[in-house]
């Protein structure tokens, strides 16, 4: 069956809103919002409007072919194309910060990894005076998105694709499982972990992700494709009368009631703009704003709520003084290395160079239950702390030089907490520093030899200590905000990238398991040998994972923050921030499947407040 691809349409038109009210308006149809709003128009005695600036794109090969991930970033009908300021500390490079601009948000678009941090990093955001946010209080909401597949028992031990059935969902609307095509070249990753003294995790869900371990994603068991906030959460409610999802519709500003302010301002609801008009909706309960890290300080910016400085300079004027909003700004940020495999190790590289071998593995996706590699997504990590990069020396160095040049920044009162929980952490045996993803494929294409096969290894900065900032460049919508992640504003973050860059090539790629399927390191390579060639090279070659946090971060007002544990922006009644832009702080991992618990977990809490 071609079930995949059926084509739906949504009906919803500026006029079906325009003018109307509904109990609640979620601004941004992504991963978080789709998913808030579904579970609020389960309540039939309430009505729910998304707006979204992008379009549907349901039922679309590039967004659901899992080896498709990547063919639609920089296209404008699918990503914002936001881009950083150039960056002072890495020589002046422009950052490109793919954004999905599209009916669920980047989960149409991410690389569809599904996993869970460490225990103590969800207690850490509880510390930062968040109540019901820590590991125990988040476990039905990270089961509550959830429905997991076994994977074959086969396929399973042959590739070490181990879970735990207590860790998981089993019943909720997003699908996840292992994929059923792992190149032989990955095989590796096992017995090289072992041989650096790694432990191997075999339920990574339960709270201890130091190690090495299988990565599941979320993907259909029996097509294989992607599931996500549109496919999964919106589309099988769709038909809900109480429920209106409008696309192409972009959030300029909320409106706020003229009435009595006491006790904070009440959004009455919020402008936007639908093929160049400009339209009104109204709220008889609450605005969620679910536009995520880069979109939510711009709506709040453009309504006047944010830093004063800020405002002043675009002509707005102040209703909430919040210098919180847009501030904080947390990446994930990584190189990419790749090394010559031997003739018959397996790869997918001749996904991208042989058209026979492409077509033949198009007709085994295609067939139910689909299998093949247009259905790999990447599952080999390894989470590596301090002690694996640095002797103990190097390393009570690198966290003095830390501390003292953080004594040095300024910084709110929440940010002088949170760093100083990181650094707590950092040093617990059990904390993870850097992640390294290894996948059987050159993952820089334009550098490989078509008729080589190579594996390949991105050092991911786990536990940045730089932080950026995002606000509008001026009072139009429609222009970009200036985002500035301030990559390498703080060294520890440049050391421990290069450093582990270092480590792939002098001890990863030299344990047995590796050493006897390379041939030869093709990227960098030879060039690439003093301290200073390694420095210059991450910052020449950086990107960034997308995993954005903190730029509407939940923290007490005095602090810094924006939202507090209700999720309400502080100086308002009832507007809420449901999104991955909440979280104070970053964690070692892959950020949505948290994305999809704040969301359950937000919708919770807005129906107890609107019983
Ligand atoms: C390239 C990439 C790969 C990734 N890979 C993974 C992965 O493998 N695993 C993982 O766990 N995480 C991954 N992530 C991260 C993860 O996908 C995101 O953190 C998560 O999807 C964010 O969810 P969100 O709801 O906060 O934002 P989004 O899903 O981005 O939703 C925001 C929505 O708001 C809309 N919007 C913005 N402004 C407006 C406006 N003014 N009016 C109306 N609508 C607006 C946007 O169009 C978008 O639909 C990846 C991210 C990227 C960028």
């Amino acid at each position: 069956s071609s079930a995949p691809f059926e084509r739906r349409s949504l009906t919803a038109s500026p006029s079906d809103v325009n003018g109307k009210t509904f109990s609640y308006i979620v601004v941004g149809g992504g991963t978080a919002g789709l998913t808030v709003a579904t579970r609020l128009s389960e309540d039939a005695t309430k009505t729910v409007v998304v707006l979204e600036a992008g379009d549907p794109h349901l039922n679309e090969p590039q967004i659901l072919v899992p080896a498709e991930v990547g063919s639609v970033y920089g296209n404008p009908a699918y990503d914002w194309l936001y881009n950083s300021v150039p960056q002072t500390h890495a020589g002046g490079v422009v950052v490109n910060m793919t954004r999905g601009k599209v009916l669920g948000g980047t989960s149409a678009l991410n690389a569809m990894i599904w996993d869970r941090s460490a225990e103590f990093e969800y207690n850490n955001i509880a510390q930062l005076g968040n109540s019901g946010w820590n590991w125990s209080s988040l476990q039905p909401y990270f089961k509550k998105p959830e429905n997991f597949t076994h994977p074959d028992p086969a396929f399973a031990q042959k590739f070490n694709l181990t879970f735990n059935d207590a860790t998981r969902g089993h019943s909720g609307p997003i699908q996840t499982t292992f994929p059923n095509a792992i190149p032989g070249s990955e095989l590796t990753l096992e017995p090289a972990g072992l041989s650096l003294g790694l432990k191997i995790i075999a339920d990574p869900m339960g709270g201890q992700t130091k190690g090495v371990w299988r990565s599941t994603s979320s993907i259909d068991p029996v097509h294989r494709t992607r599931s996500y906030s549109a496919n999964s959460y919106f589309v099988p409610n769709q038909g809900r009368s109480n429920l209106v999802v409008l696309t192409g519709a972009q959030v300029s500003k909320i409106n706020w009631a003229t009435n009595s302010t006491s006790g904070g301002l009440t959004a009455s609801g919020v402008s936007f703009l639908s093929n160049g008009t400009t339209f009104t909706v109204s709220a008889s309960r609450e605005v969620i704003l679910s536009a995520s890290t880069i979109g939510n300080p711009q709506i709040l910016e453009l309504s006047g709520v944010g830093s004063k400085s800020v405002l002043s300079k675009v002509g707005i004027n102040s209703t909430i003084d919040l210098p919180g909003v847009g501030e904080n700004m947390q990446e994930h940020i990584f190189t990419t290395q790749s090394y010559a495999v031997k003739t018959g190790v397996e790869t997918l590289d001749p996904l991208l160079f042989n058209q026979s071998f492409f077509l033949q593995q198009e007709g085994l996706f295609a067939a139910t239950p689909a299998t093949g590699d247009l259905g790999y997504t990447a599952t080999g990590v390894t989470f590596l702390g301090l002690s694996s990069l640095f002797n103990n020396t190097a390393s009570n160095s690198l966290l003095s030089s830390l501390d003292s040049q953080l004594k040095g920044t300024t910084r709110t009162k929440g940010q002088v907490q949170q760093q100083s929980i990181q650094v707590q952490s950092v040093r617990r045996q059990d904390s993870s520093v850097v992640e390294v993803l290894a996948e059987g494929v050159h993952t820089t294409p334009d550098q490989a030899d078509p008729n080589t096969g190579y594996i390949s290894f991105l050092t991911l900065l786990q536990q940045p200590f730089s932080r950026g900032s995002t606000h509008i460049s001026s009072a139009n919508v429609l222009d970009h905000p200036t985002i500035d992640p301030n990559y390498f504003s703080i060294d520890f973050d440049l050391t421990v990238l290069t450093t582990v860059a270092k480590f792939v090539r002098t001890t990863l790629t030299k344990t047995p398991a590796y050493a006897n399927v390379i041939t030869a390191e093709q990227f960098p390579g030879p060039s690439v040998n003093t301290d200073d060639e390694w420095t210059a090279w991450v910052k020449a070659n950086f990107k960034t994972q997308g995993h954005t946090t903190g730029t509407c971060s939940m923290m007490p007002q005095a602090n810094g923050g924006v939202v507090d544990p209700n999720l309400k922006v502080y100086g308002t009644k009832n507007l809420r921030i449901v999104d991955l832009s909440v979280m104070p702080q970053q964690f070692s991992g892959h950020p949505q499947a948290l994305v999809y618990a704040i969301a359950e977990k937000g919708a919770d809490v807005i129906k107890a407040a609107n019983k």
